[in-house]
């Protein structure tokens, strides 16, 4: 969030979810009749179909195009990571992957160049965590809203498909406070390793969450003050990304805990906000299975990958990129002359 700061209210962004567009019925049927005439027996190309079905539907174009996909990484860092050893790595880290991911170094930049996609990392004030939220909200009311706008500018004229990621050193320890806030039952539930952290520094991470959530409890008043009081910059920044994407159209790729944790805020906010989304991949993260049953979703693929970053968005892209070539480029039975059932 350095140079121009976007600028909107809570309340403004809140009304965006009131002009949500469904899905387009005209380009679903127009799918749908392609489908059937492509060569292949009916449904062959199973969950394949679903997808090219679910582009065309919140593109609201048939056939839908993923020719201008982007990868959109937020990186902020977490009061509570400096605070509380809940992290197996220290909070430099979000900077020093930034860097990595500047120069090509990570994951991601692989998987983006493989997949054809565009990179763009954004930096939210590294140098000002949000605060330890055991102790009170992270963010204030101007500094969730204008992580929400950052996110919103990801969404630009002509992108096509948005996988979003995140990097945030501590980042799991407020996906598991936002999941418990949400969603109830103990602490431990929402708790995994993260980047790794066990015995003693996973008992700090549980306690650690669930005195955020008791500490912040009377202001949790909606999912939208979950996002505040326990979430992060970047977490807001996928919330804003989600919002922006489903208003212009472009369907999105969610990642891991992180980021579906994150996402999660909408679908409480107003039931089917999560329709124009789809879950890259089943994280290693103990709790994002769980959390995928909350919402109902089946993750594209189950990798046993656990980094973050955006790298199962950006792996299922593939997936996504297939489904769309084969619904747009294959011939019609009538086309190729092949006899049918
Ligand atoms: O989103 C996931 O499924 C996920 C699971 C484990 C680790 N991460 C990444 O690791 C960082 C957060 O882990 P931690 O242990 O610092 O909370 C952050 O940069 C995430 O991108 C992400
Ligand atoms: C090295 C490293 C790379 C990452 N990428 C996303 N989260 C990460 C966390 C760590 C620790």
């Amino acid at each position: 969030m350095s140079d121009p700061q976007p600028q909107a209210s809570l309340q403004e962004i809140r009304d965006l979810l009131k002009v949500f567009p469904g899905p387009d019925e005209a380009s679903i049927q127009a799918a749908r009749e392609r489908e059937g005439q492509l060569t292949k027996p009916p449904g062959a190309l199973g969950r394949l179909e679903e997808v090219a079905e679910w582009l065309a539907a919140w593109q609201g174009k048939a056939p839908p195009r993923v020719d201008r996909p982007r990868v959109a990484v937020f990186a902020a860092n977490h009061g509570v990571a400096t605070a509380k050893p809940v992290s197996a790595f220290p909070v430099d880290v979000t900077q020093q992957m930034v860097a990595n991911f500047q120069h090509g170094g990570a994951a991601v930049n692989q998987l983006c160049l493989v997949h054809d996609a565009e990179l763009r990392v954004y930096e939210m004030a590294l140098e000002h965590p949000t605060k330890d939220f055991t102790e009170g909200p992270a963010m204030t009311d101007s500094e969730c809203a204008t992580a929400l706008a950052y996110g919103m500018m990801a969404v630009e004229e002509g992108v096509n498909v948005i996988c979003l990621g995140e990097m945030g050193i501590g980042n799991t320890t407020a996906a598991a406070a936002v999941c418990h806030a949400l969603y109830g039952g103990e602490a431990a539930d929402w708790v995994g390793p993260g980047t790794g952290v066990e015995g003693d520094a996973l008992s700090a991470k549980v306690a650690a969450v669930q005195q955020a959530v008791e500490t912040n409890k009377a202001a949790m008043t909606d999912p939208f003050e979950v996002l505040r009081c326990v979430g992060g910059y970047e977490l807001a920044a996928i919330v804003g990304a989600v919002i922006a994407a489903r208003v212009g159209r472009v369907p999105v790729i969610l990642d891991g805990y992180t980021c579906t944790a994150a996402a999660a805020i909408l679908e409480a906010m107003l039931p089917g906000a999560l329709d124009h989304c789809v879950v890259g991949h089943l994280s290693a993260e103990p709790a994002h299975a769980a959390l995928l049953g909350k919402l109902g979703k089946e993750p594209l693929l189950n990798l046993n990958m656990r980094l973050g970053e955006g790298s199962g968005a950006a792996v299922a892209l593939g997936l996504v990129k297939s489904a769309a070539a084969c619904h747009a480029g294959m011939a019609t039975f009538a086309e190729a002359g092949v006899s049918g059932a």
